[in-house]
């Protein structure tokens, strides 16, 4: 079957650093997959997603979008954009409008919708993220976790086939919190695919059906949750011992 998503053998190091932030990384993503990205910080979590999504082009490997390598002429990204949204770690970085109702429509515009199918994106975004009482605020007043669901919003009002997500629930409440679950569960039940970058091993055990590992820049495993637990040199590629107690 063809995957929806697919990084080949791709390596990416960003200008002036000795060390690929990404080595040889491949990772068929399919439909309807709940995959969740664990590994320390700066192995390379944030740098796939960025590869994944096209936003930064690998100097070595290929991605490929429904069987097609990714061209990364305006209208190739064009094309990987309509089916592949990113959240990004930091919703500063994600938000540039005066207004949450400008910038979550600001994605469905772009993408060619109508006006009033923009709109109705907007609404449908903003309902599934809690938003809709902040649509008329100015993005700077937000919290935090208000900014990080309004960034959420602004991806999914492009209704992206593969949502992929950079700690999507760091700084959430935990009502926010399972309500964005639900909204990934929602995607992955209409046939799409979640692919979350987390330090968040709880969120990891329960909901993945696949966990990639990376470390230093290499995906070291690819398996189902209950298979990196049950492996003590993978936990410990992630966290600490008494991270792990009581599983
Ligand atoms: N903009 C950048 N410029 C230079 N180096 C970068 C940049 N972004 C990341 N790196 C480097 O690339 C490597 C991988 O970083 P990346 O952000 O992908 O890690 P991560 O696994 O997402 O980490 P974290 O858990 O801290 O978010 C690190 O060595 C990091 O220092």
């Amino acid at each position: 079957m063809t995957a929806l998503l697919a990084l080949e053998a791709v390596s990416y190091r960003f200008p002036g650093n000795q060390t690929p932030a990404l080595q040889a990384a491949s990772l068929p993503i399919a439909a309807g997959q709940r995959i969740v990205v664990l590994g320390r910080n700066g192995a390379g979590k944030s740098t796939l997603l960025l590869v994944a999504s096209g936003i930064i082009r690998p100097q070595q490997g290929r991605v490929w979008l429904h069987g097609a390598p990714v061209d990364y002429s305006r209208s190739g990204l064009h094309r990987l954009r309509r089916h592949v949204g990113l959240v990004m770690q930091s919703p500063d970085d994600q938000l540039f409008s005066a207004s949450v109702w400008q910038d979550i429509s600001f994605g469905p515009l772009n993408l060619g919708l109508s006006a009033a199918a923009a709109r109705q994106a907007v609404l449908d975004a903003a309902a599934m993220c809690d938003v809709t009482d902040l649509l008329d605020r100015p993005t700077h007043a937000l919290s935090g976790g208000q900014k990080a669901r309004v960034a959420l919003a602004g991806v999914l009002a492009m209704r992206p086939q593969c949502l992929l997500v950079d700690e999507a629930t760091a700084g959430l409440d935990l009502w926010a919190r399972h309500q964005v679950v639900q909204v990934f569960d929602r995607l992955v039940a209409e046939g799409g695919t979640v692919v979350l970058a987390t330090h968040d091993l709880a969120l990891a055990r329960r909901w993945a059906d696949l966990v990639v590992v990376l470390h230093e820049g290499r995906i070291v495993a690819v398996a189902p949750p209950a298979q990196v637990w049950a492996d003590p040199e993978l936990r410990m590629l992630i966290a600490p011992p008494e991270a792990w107690e009581g599983w």
